[in-house]
């Protein structure tokens, strides 16, 4: 992938062109120090490590902390601002809160928050209701600051460039607040896959469950889709590969909810990436995929937790974490095995 490809994906950079055919959004420029916090890496004009989730300090008092998580789903590992020596260590953006605020406010009052490419979807086990809906700057801070996803668009995301600049500090980075829609159907999104500029599949979105009213209507959902890329999107994006996000509105219209990268870590959902690549495909037409049963689901392509609770491969935190475990347990049977000798 090239990195021009990855840049086109930013939302700051495709929104303005596609704006009457996505979902509202307001942007606000993160400063080093903003990035820094979200990174958890420490200030350098305090000796303090910040912990992971030490939330900024409300700049009127009037932004509550976020409700705890229920007590189904594991606690932080640190408490959120529990005593006042962690407080005293936060730290404050009182422009940025200010800002966020007001966008919050002419959005209606709820939004979901991403940076250029992502949004924190692996942390929402974080926030109190368990979504991406935010009302105020703390909720923000603390599912941008738990996400993985975040960490990676801060840190990695020209890595998997194979041109990539040599200073990715080059990068400027924004917080989007898209207005927050609490009705979106999770079976009316579909991925579409563009290869050399051509349509050439298109995959339900949400592919753990089976929606029984999609395969009736998968031949009246492809023509919609198929006519709103070539005429909006084929002209506009400016890539060739890539892939993007559509929601079918109730009353047919299309709208743009992303745009991703063709390959690297955009998930291919129904379809395979080797078969997206081959040379023939999509030469009959535009295919398309749905779940077409309570067999056809895919398994738990779960974004909703954070990567170590997925990953238990060698070098995962799981990994890391049974081997200090073992190392415990060896060292407590030594110890067992010693005190015994001497007694
Ligand atoms: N404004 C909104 N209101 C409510 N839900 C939304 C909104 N925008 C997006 N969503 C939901 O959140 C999901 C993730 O959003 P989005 O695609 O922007 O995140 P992402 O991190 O770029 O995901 P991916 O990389 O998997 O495409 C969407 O698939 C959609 O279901």
């Amino acid at each position: 992938m090239k990195e021009s490809e990855l840049r086109r994906c930013q939302i700051h950079d495709w929104y303005p062109r596609f704006k009457p055919h996505t979902i509202k959004t307001l942007f606000h420029p993160l400063s080093d120090s903003f990035i820094r916090y979200l990174l958890g890496e420490p200030d350098p004009h305090s000796s303090a490590d910040p912990p992971r989730f030490l939330l900024p300090r409300p700049s009127s008092g009037l932004d509550p902390l976020p409700a705890l998580p229920p007590a189904s789903i594991p606690p932080p590992l640190s408490p959120v601002n529990s005593d006042s020596d962690s407080d005293d260590d936060a730290p404050s953006f009182p422009d940025l809160e200010a800002a966020v605020t007001r966008s919050i406010a002419d959005l209606g009052g709820a939004v979901l928050p991403k940076l250029n490419w992502s949004a924190p979807k692996d942390a929402t086990w974080i926030s109190a209701d368990g979504s991406l809906r935010c009302t105020s700057f703390s909720e923000i801070a603390l599912l941008l600051r738990s996400s993985d996803s975040i960490a990676h668009d801060l840190s990695q995301a020209l890595a998997s460039c194979s041109d990539a600049s040599p200073d990715p500090s080059s990068l400027p980075f924004y917080l989007a607040l898209r207005k927050w829609y609490p009705s979106l159907r999770p079976e009316m999104e579909f991925r579409c896959f563009v290869r050399g500029c051509r349509l050439i599949a298109i995959s339900q979105r949400e592919v753990t469950t089976f929606y029984p009213v999609l395969p009736d209507r998968k031949d009246e959902i492809l023509p919609l889709i198929e006519r709103f890329f070539h005429e909006v999107v084929r002209e506009g994006f400016g890539s060739e590969n890539y892939t993007i996000d559509v929601y079918l509105t109730s009353d047919g219209r299309v709208k743009i909810v992303d745009f991703n990268p063709w390959g690297a870590f955009t998930l291919p959902l129904m379809f395979e990436w080797e078969e997206l690549d081959e040379q023939g495909f999509g030469a009959q037409g535009v295919e398309i995929r749905v779940v077409e049963g309570r067999q056809g689901v895919r398994p738990g392509l779960k974004t909703a937790v954070p990567y170590d609770y997925l990953d238990t491969g060698e070098g995962s935190g799981w990994d890391q974490f049974l081997k200090r475990a073992d190392e415990e347990i060896r060292k407590q049977a030594e110890d067992i095995g010693n005190d015994s000798k001497g007694g």
